[in-house]
């Protein structure tokens, strides 16, 4: 089969690197382009060192008449939000499908987007059509979309975790603890001073108390499988590691369940999905580190649900769920080079 010719937007950045790492592998892309802002089109070698003799392209400034006659039919946007809505209606208006990895198009409310990222929405019109890629849940609507909206990183972990008692309706949809710690590569390779060595390095700190923009994304998912609102309290952590999120979730039964019975609907619920490992231990950040499962582990304590997930922020938290996405979209096995 020809590959399929691909492009990359955002090509300095850590979710750019980690795409090109894993498309690499798959047997099915051609990488065609590498977008970037940085002067003189360095080879992306240059810019990503790890890429050296294993990925001869030449990053060029973002030019969509040229990626449209050279066939590209499929774009992954690794931009920072704002300016993924900037960019990708000129690629979608072009017939050329995207996966956005930022969160522009994850809200389906645009009064929603404002509230919390503090700047209205500019597209409104692909907004509207935008997928939510979160493959276990809205599988079946990923194959014929234009433009996916890949999940946010933390998201996942909380959606994920939650989900079977969600969706049996078996926990309170109030009062829901999400306890989350990341690595810093979640907060991107452009420099910041919290992410600066000294100031995180042997410290671990919570951020954005009750105002973080994942927990909209959070609730839009899980009220969409509630059939009614989901309320979460989620609390970030930033943790002295590269890369890694680890969740801890705590929520309180609507009746008396055995272990058994919780079991049941973790493994009824996450059946045929190749990317979930239900758990007999708690999970740490390293059994899932550059793989794109998500690793859960669910017990009851003193009448409460704790349930403990990790994933690879880089990897399943962005860039792996992007290709688990681009396979469905384009009919291969959502495994291909995931696996
Ligand atoms: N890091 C993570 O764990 C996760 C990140 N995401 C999301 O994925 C997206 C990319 O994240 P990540 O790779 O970590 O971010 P980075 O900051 O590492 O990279 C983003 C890249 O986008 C380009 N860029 C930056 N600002 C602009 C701008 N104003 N206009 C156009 N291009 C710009 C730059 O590349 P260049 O200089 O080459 O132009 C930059 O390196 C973000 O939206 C992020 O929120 C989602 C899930 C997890
Ligand atoms: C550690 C860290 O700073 N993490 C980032 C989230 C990662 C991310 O990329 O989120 P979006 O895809 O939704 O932008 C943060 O808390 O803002």
């Amino acid at each position: 089969m020809t590959p399929i010719p691909v492009a990359i937007l955002g090509g300095s950045g850590y979710t750019a690197l980690e795409l090109l790492h894993i498309l690499l592998r798959h047997p099915s892309v051609r990488i065609e382009a590498i977008t970037s802002r940085q002067e003189g089109t360095p080879w992306i070698g240059e810019v990503h060192p790890s890429l050296l003799g294993r990925c001869s392209v030449r990053m060029e400034p973002l030019n969509v008449d040229s990626l449209v006659a050279r066939g590209v039919r499929c774009a992954f946007g690794c931009l920072p939000h704002g300016a993924s809505m900037a960019s990708l209606p000129m690629l979608l208006n072009r017939g050329i499908r995207v996966i956005d990895l930022s969160a522009d198009y994850r809200l389906r409310d645009p009064n929603v987007y404002a509230q919390w990222y503090g700047e209205s929405h500019e597209d409104l019109a692909y907004l509207a059509q935008a997928v939510y890629g979160l493959p276990e849940l809205y599988g079946d609507e990923i194959p014929n979309a234009q433009l996916i909206a890949n999940p946010g990183c933390y998201p996942q972990t909380g959606i994920l975790g939650l989900a079977p008692l969600v969706a049996a309706r078996a926990i309170e949809f109030t009062g829901i603890i999400i306890d989350s710690k990341s690595g810093v590569s979640g907060a991107g390779r452009t420099p910041k001073l919290t992410t600066h060595y000294p100031e995180c390095n042997e410290s671990i700190s919570a951020y954005n108390i009750g105002k973080h923009r994942h927990t909209p994304e959070i609730e839009q998912a899980l009220t969409d499988l509630a059939g009614e609102p989901v309320e979460v309290i989620f609390t970030p952590h930033l943790t002295p590691m590269d890369r890694g999120i680890l969740s801890t979730i705590y929520a309180t039964p609507k009746r008396s369940m055995t272990a058994e019975q919780l079991a049941g609907l973790y493994r009824e619920f996450f059946a045929k999905m190749p990317f979930i490992r239900l758990r007999s231990t708690p999970p740490a950040t390293k059994d899932v580190m550059h793989s794109n499962f998500v690793d859960i582990y669910v017990q009851l304590v003193r009448g409460k649900v704790v349930i403990v997930v990790a994933e690879d922020n880089l990897t399943r938290g962005a860039s792996g769920v992007a290709v688990q996405n681009f396979n469905r979209m384009f009919g291969f096995d959502e495994r291909t080079a995931l696996l």
